[in-house]
């Protein structure tokens, strides 16, 4: 057994990636082994969000900010039903938590869940080494005497992001149902790929009862909900594996509005005919700038994908490769740092969808407005029956 740091009772840990390369910290949360991809995250709040993220499972996400668990852990602002992020890795924790809604520290959840981190590593030299040479598996070993080499290729031996499906594993296993808020307006069939709990409660407050189903759910029980719109939400892993955009394409015949976030937004690309790639190191975080081409306003935006749809970045409509029953389609948003598609709209079928995350959950809440965008689309969809 390795020996515990004197200053902070600690035992010792290493995180090693892929290319080799071995930081060397102290146990965080649960001890023992975890794998998964390597990724950044860039926002200095909302660290339960993120944990809670089911779009976060078999990663190994890695807080930039250096200050992590100031806040402590409610009962309040979890995303999904337990944390999903294969490991945790973070500069400095917080000894203490200081929040009035804390009400336990976040050590004790991660250790009571399981979660394998590390602390005390440079976390800015390891942000710059995936951004520098991309996203790449990696393990978190926290109580393990073996040498690097032998912990390398353990982390090798680990499936690779690329080509994994993985919406199943976190989808629900049974279809449940959160109420409007108010008078009820529309049914939404929203299908769980990695759903968060904001998002349904955006739309139950625009008088939308939510009837979510798991990822496996058929054309036919999406149509048994009578839906008056569908939404395929944000999730995990790579959209080429995804069998739902088939699912989506007949939603699409069917001309039934939809509405699609980050994951949903790729499966929107692919049923359109439309390809996805897998970017260096992804967005991750609360401050992402997006130009939305419709109202030509700039918004800033809670990001978290690896993945990306590959669509004519000018704006123009084109013919959805997919033919001709799906119309033209055109890019609706862009992102300002490194101008990947943030967005698609069908012109000639009520469909849209953002690669972000308007449920600002966390981060800011500037794009709010696609969730009456999406009412708008039932409504006018409605009115045009
Ligand atoms: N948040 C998401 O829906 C992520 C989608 C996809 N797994 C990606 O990494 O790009």
């Amino acid at each position: 057994m390795t020996t515990a740091d004197p200053l902070t009772g600690r035992g010792r840990a290493t995180l090693v990636l892929e290319d080799g390369t071995a930081f060397s910290g102290l146990s965080y949360g649960a001890a023992g082994d975890t794998f998964g991809e390597a990724v950044f995250s860039t926002g200095m709040t909302g660290y339960q969000e993120t944990l809670t993220d089911p779009s976060y499972h078999r990663q190994i996400v890695v807080m930039t900010a250096p200050h992590i668990g100031n806040t402590g852990v409610n009962d309040e602002d979890s995303e999904s039903r337990r944390i999903w992020v294969s490991g945790y890795v973070v500069r400095d924790p917080a000894l203490r938590p200081s929040n009035w809604r804390s009400q336990r520290t976040l050590e004790d959840e991660l250790t009571e869940q399981g979660v394998v981190g590390i602390c005390d590593i440079d976390t800015r030299a390891l942000t710059r080494h995936l951004r520098e040479s991309g996203a790449m598996r990696a393990g978190i070993f926290a109580g393990s005497d073996a040498p690097v080499d032998t912990l390398v290729q353990r982390v090798r031996e680990q499936p690779l992001m690329a080509g994994s499906e993985l919406a199943s594993e976190v989808s629900t296993d049974e279809t449940y149902v959160v109420s409007a808020e108010g008078t009820k307006r529309f049914t939404v069939a929203a299908v769980d790929l990695g759903i968060k709990a904001m998002t349904p409660q955006r739309m139950a407050e625009r008088g939308i009862e939510v009837h979510v189903l798991p990822a496996n759910c058929t054309f036919e029980q999406i149509a048994a909900t009578s839906p008056d719109g569908v939404f395929f939400s944000n999730g995990p892993g790579d959209p080429s594996t995804a069998p739902q955009a088939d699912l989506l394409q007949q939603v699409l015949e069917a001309r039934i509005p939809f509405f699609g976030i980050c994951f949903g937004n790729q499966l929107l690309g692919r049923a359109l005919g439309f390809g996805t790639y897998k970017l260096k190191y992804g967005h991750r975080g609360i401050n992402q700038p997006v130009l939305d081409r419709t109202t030509g306003k700039v918004e800033v935006t809670a990001h978290n994908h690896g993945f990306a749809v590959d669509a004519p970045r000018d704006g123009e409509p084109v013919q959805a490769p997919a033919g001709a029953q799906f119309g033209r389609v055109r890019v609706s948003h862009i992102g300002l740092n490194d101008d990947v598609v943030e967005g698609l709209e069908c012109v000639d079928l009520p469909a849209f969808s953002v690669q972000y995350h308007p449920e600002a959950a966390a981060g800011p809440h500037d794009a709010a407005y696609l969730f009456d965008r999406f009412v708008q689309l039932i409504e006018s969809s409605k009115g045009s029956n």
